[in-house]
């Protein structure tokens, strides 16, 4: 996982404005409009007002008094009521930049290496950029706001500045010098909330977890029978207790800041206006003058401190954006050798080269250089004792990781010299973990929509699987809906039925190489012993690795991998291994009054 340093607010920034600019370009056409709408009405209420008491203390000309009066309300009615329609339609358009974004943030997730999945950095850095997207204040849409708003104040500045300046530098000088102060105390906050951003992100990802076990059915046996609900509720509370007192921490220092601030304007205000009545006392400014001056210093002041505030927000942004876009661009298949040779035509040889492997955040490595090949057509079975490496062996071979040193060669190719997407086509694979998902029966299997599915060969794969009866049985056939998530009528199989599902969907596939990580762990002794059977005829020449802790089923295995901690202490087949009374025989032995029952 490659992260950037932060680095200026300016990247952030073009990449918010070049990113809607992209997705929408009314956007940005509707908030530079509504921008200088903003700017420009503050000026109305300084000089009509300055405009009205001069002809009021002056010529007193009824239709002057009345033009004017006329102007300024047309004027700042439709100034109001453009600029607040304009908001609306950008803000609309900005949503849809916005779900752009978190499409993206979603397709990330599902394609980046899945290294990355078990990764606790990964897995802030995710709740990190998923908050820069669905907070308003903060992140995408921060920044969005905040841009134009500063781009408003810095117009508006400008403004004020050619009125103020008429009248005395010095006053310029002083309030910059004063609002300067209240930006370092806003910029101390925001940096302040900012340093807790990932504790926060940390304990939201926790809560999110807790919240999601309470509510995902599938724990539902274990929470009940095992009183665990008590435990949940007070690991949630906990994060949500935590979450609390960060964010009451930083709302204090906010508190602080803010407090200081109020007496530095009261200070800066005081002087201003003080001046401003010396002067007028003094007769050298009138009336209107008076106005329009102490309306500009207060809208100077204001604008003034919008800027500064808003620049220390839009610094903090950027810290939120360059997490998005780091997030973002997480590079998928990183290991890719950059060559996507094209796969070759089967049959395969495969081979493990000194492969070495330590899972991230591990001291002890899983392999040390560890060889084997797996000749064409070859049934391989990998045994051993619970996280003696096998499932990671199928992790590197599929390409779920990458293995540190070492090669895994197909047919005497790297198989980093393969697009994944590719390589994977040729895999038909069961992992222990049953996943159904909430779909129908039939897209369970084909993984594809109904109107892509080929019916008769879910059918055939359902019937090889052993499930033909199940499916007689179900009112809608393959297009029963699984689970009741998300349909009332949805159905629940049992766990060995489930497995014989997985089974189906590996069949589905017609994979060349078939792994099957322990998928009969559900299903009992005799229907495990027919599956096997039956698989077994249905795998034909291709080659495939079982790995499974019931010695049933490598008997039809033409070799067996004995692993334990990493390293393969046996090899050969089910007999040779037998006969030589090693580890292997012994895990038979303790099995081997089950198996007799099986046998029968
Ligand atoms: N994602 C992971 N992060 C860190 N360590 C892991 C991860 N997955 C597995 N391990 C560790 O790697 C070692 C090998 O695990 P693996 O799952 O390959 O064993 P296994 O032989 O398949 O075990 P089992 O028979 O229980 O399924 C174990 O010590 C395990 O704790």
């Amino acid at each position: 996982m490659r992260t950037k340093s932060v680095t200026s607010t300016w990247p952030s920034i073009r990449y918010v404005l070049s990113t809607s600019w992209n997705y929408s370009k009314r956007s940005i056409i509707y908030y530079s409009t509504v921008t200088l709408l903003t700017a420009m009405q503050p000026f109305l209420l300084i000089l009509f007002p300055k405009f009205i008491i001069d002809e009021l203390t002056g010529q007193q000309r009824p239709q002057q008094f009345i033009l004017l009066i006329s102007l300024m309300f047309i004027i700042l009615t439709f100034a109001g009521y453009f600029t607040g329609y304009l908001q609306n339609l950008g803000l609309t358009q900005l949503m849809k930049v916005v779900f752009k974004q978190i499409h993206a943030h979603t397709a990330q997730n599902m394609n980046v290496d899945f290294k990355n999945t078990e990764d606790p950095v990964y897995l802030n850095q995710m709740e990190q950029a998923k908050r820069s997207l669905q907070s308003v204040q903060n992140g995408f849409q921060g920044l969005f706001h905040t841009f134009f708003a500063c781009l408003a104040g810095f117009l508006a500045f400008i403004g004020y500045l050619t009125v103020i300046g008429r009248l005395n530098l010095g006053v310029i000088v002083f309030l910059i010098v004063s609002i300067g102060c209240s930006y370092g105390l806003s910029l101390r906050a925001k940096r302040y909330e900012y340093k807790h951003e990932q504790q926060l992100s940390e304990l939201e990802r926790k809560k999110k977890y807790y919240s999601d076990i309470m509510q995902d059915f599938t724990f539902g046996k274990e929470i009940r029978i095992n009183s665990f609900n008590s435990t949940l509720v007070f690991l949630y509370n906990l994060s949500v207790q935590n979450r609390q007192e960060i964010q009451s921490a930083i709302s204090n220092f906010y508190f602080k800041s803010d407090s200081l601030d109020i007496v530095i304007r009261l200070f800066r205000e005081g002087i201003v206006y003080g001046y401003l009545a010396y002067l007028y006392v003094h007769q050298r400014i009138t009336i209107g003058d008076f106005v329009m001056y102490t309306t500009a210093v207060a809208g100077f002041s204001g604008v003034l401190q919008g800027i500064m505030k808003d620049l220390a927000h839009l610094r903090t942004q950027n810290l939120y954006i360059e997490g998005l876009r780091n997030f973002l661009e997480i590079e998928q298949g990183e290991q890719d050798e950059g060559t996507s040779l094209p796969l070759p035509k089967g049959p395969y040889t495969i081979e493990f080269r000194k492969v070495s492997f330590t899972y991230l955040g591990n001291n002890q490595p899983v392999f040390n250089k560890i060889s084997f090949i797996i000749p064409p057509h070859q049934r391989l079975a990998i045994v051993g004792h619970n996280g003696a490496g096998k499932t990671t062996l199928i992790k590197l071979l599929s390409r779920l990781y990458e293995p540190d040193s070492g090669e895994i060669m197909l047919n005497g190719i790297n198989i980093k010299r393969f697009a994944k997407t590719d390589f994977w086509k040729l895999f038909s694979t069961v992992f222990q973990e049953i996943h159904v998902l909430a779909f129908s029966l039939a897209e369970n299997v084909s993984l594809r929509e109904q109107n892509e599915s080929d019916s008769l060969r879910i059918y055939d794969s359902l019937e090889k699987a052993g499930l033909s009866e199940k499916v007689a049985s179900l009112k809608l056939g393959i297009l029963t809906p699984m689970q009741k998530l998300l349909d009332d009528e949805g159905v629940e199989f049992s766990g060995g039925e489930n497995q014989r599902m997985m089974l189906a969907r590996a069949l589905y596939k017609n994979g060349e190489l078939i792994i099957l990580d322990e998928p009969t762990a559900a299903v009992d002794a005799i229907a495990e012993f027919n599956l096997y059977t039956k698989f077994n005829e249905m795998i034909g020449e291709r080659t495939a690795l079982y790995i499974s802790h019931r010695l049933s089923s490598t008997r039809f295995c033409d070799q067996i991998l004995y692993m334990e901690q990493g390293e393969i202490s046996e090899a050969g087949t089910h007999n040779e291994l037998l006969e030589r009374s090693g580890k292997y025989n012994q895990m038979y032995q303790i099995q081997a009054q089950y198996y007799k029952g099986s046998e029968a």
